[in-house]
């Protein structure tokens, strides 16, 4: 029987996964696939901007989202079965896209696959991980060393890197192919020597693959055909020996909002609250008081990115909502409230 095959696409928070997912529905060459996409908070923002983005290759049922918390850690009781109705389908979809959330380890998800009853019928084609060039270049994955060097002289036992800088090589550890992404927003020179100082880091042989909005022929990232499962136990990982990888060093939190003022302003607000609190991705979308249509916020770091996707349908509520993840410690009661001052009265 032939095995179906499935894509794991990985990336930090905000690489752009998502948008290289609908790159790839829109150009799918008549391959019917499905999504399972998993995300970090709950409000599921990425399924609702695929959705509806390519019918005929991907219909929205199916596209399916896991949102209760990092794939990585909930793979028995979320992604296991997820892939086995899929896969007891009278027609199983012809690839499967898997996106795991920013914060998530690949290897466990593809360990999964060793698994009786999906190895018979399912195999991993390849794990692709994405990298934001703009935020590598600015070196938001590299640790402090200043403070790593103080940590350690306090406690000369310790063996860890920053918890970003971690996730970010067990992503790029477990590639078959790296894509980096965002070109658009960095000069030639710093991505040369991005791609340099990235060679080491991957496997013998992985490729790196500049890419702008994940606009990439899907027939270079689908039919990798590498059977990684097979392999999975060989490609190094900085969780090798945990029994359960936990998410602490990480939080996310949903902010509801009612009706908001002046776009302008609002994202004035939002500018100053993620620098104010180190926030590391926040996206959703806002209903802007006398627009039609909803405005989609999509903020990486610093770099907020905003755009109207569509009206608001008749009886749907008019509200606002924002997924805000950063390190642990988050002041929520700050955040909500500089937000909240943005709401107009009703
Ligand atoms: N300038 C630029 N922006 C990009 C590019 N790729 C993605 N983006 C933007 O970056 C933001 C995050 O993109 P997503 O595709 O949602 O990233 P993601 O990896 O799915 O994010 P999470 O699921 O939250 O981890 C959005 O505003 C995108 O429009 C790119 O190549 N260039």
């Amino acid at each position: 029987m032939n095995k179906v095959p499935a894509t794991v696409i990985t990336g930090f928070l905000g690489a752009g996964k998502t948008t290289l997912i609908r790159h790839l529905i829109e150009h799918a060459g008549g391959r019917r696939l499905a999504l399972i996409i998993n995300e970090f908070g709950d409000v599921g923002v990425d399924g609702a901007l695929v959705q509806g983005c390519g019918d005929e290759a991907c219909p929205d049922e199916d596209i399916i989202e896991l949102a209760n918390g990092c794939i990585c850690c909930t793979v028995a009781d979320d992604f296991l079965p997820t892939m086995q109705r899929l896969l007891d389908r009278p027609t199983p979809p012809d690839h499967i896209i898997i996106e795991t959330s920013g914060l998530a380890l690949p290897k466990p998800l593809v360990k999964a696959f060793q698994w009786p009853d999906i190895r018979t019928r399912a195999t991993v084609d390849g794990v692709i991980a994405l990298i934001d060039a703009e935020a590598l270049a600015a070196g938001r994955f590299a640790h402090d060393e200043a403070a790593l060097t103080a940590a350690r002289a306090a406690d000369p036992t310790l063996d860890h890197d920053s918890p970003i800088e971690e996730l970010f090589e067990d992503q790029l550890a477990c590639a078959d192919l790296v894509l980096l992404n965002k070109t658009d927003l960095v000069d030639a020179d710093t991505l040369a020597t991005l791609e340099r100082d990235l060679g080491p880091q991957t496997r013998r042989g992985v490729g790196i693959i500049r890419t702008a909005k994940g606009a990439i022929d899907p027939a270079i990232l689908l039919g990798l055909d590498l059977g990684v499962e097979e392999q999975i136990d060989a490609r190094p990982s900085h969780h090798d020996n945990e029994e359960d990888h936990d998410h602490d060093d990480f939080e996310s939190f949903i902010v509801d909002l009612g009706e908001l003022g002046n776009p302008e302003p609002v994202l004035a607000t939002l500018a100053k609250v993620i620098a104010a609190h180190d926030l590391l991705r926040v996206k959703g979308f806002l209903a802007i008081a006398g627009r039609p249509a909803r405005l989609v916020v999509q903020a990486v770091g610093p770099r907020i990115q905003y755009h109207y996707d569509r009206q608001w349908q008749p009886g749907e509520q008019r509200a606002s909502r924002l997924v805000v993840i950063g390190r642990a410690g988050l002041d929520r009661a700050a955040i909500e409230a500089a937000l909240d001052a943005q709401t107009v009265p009703a």
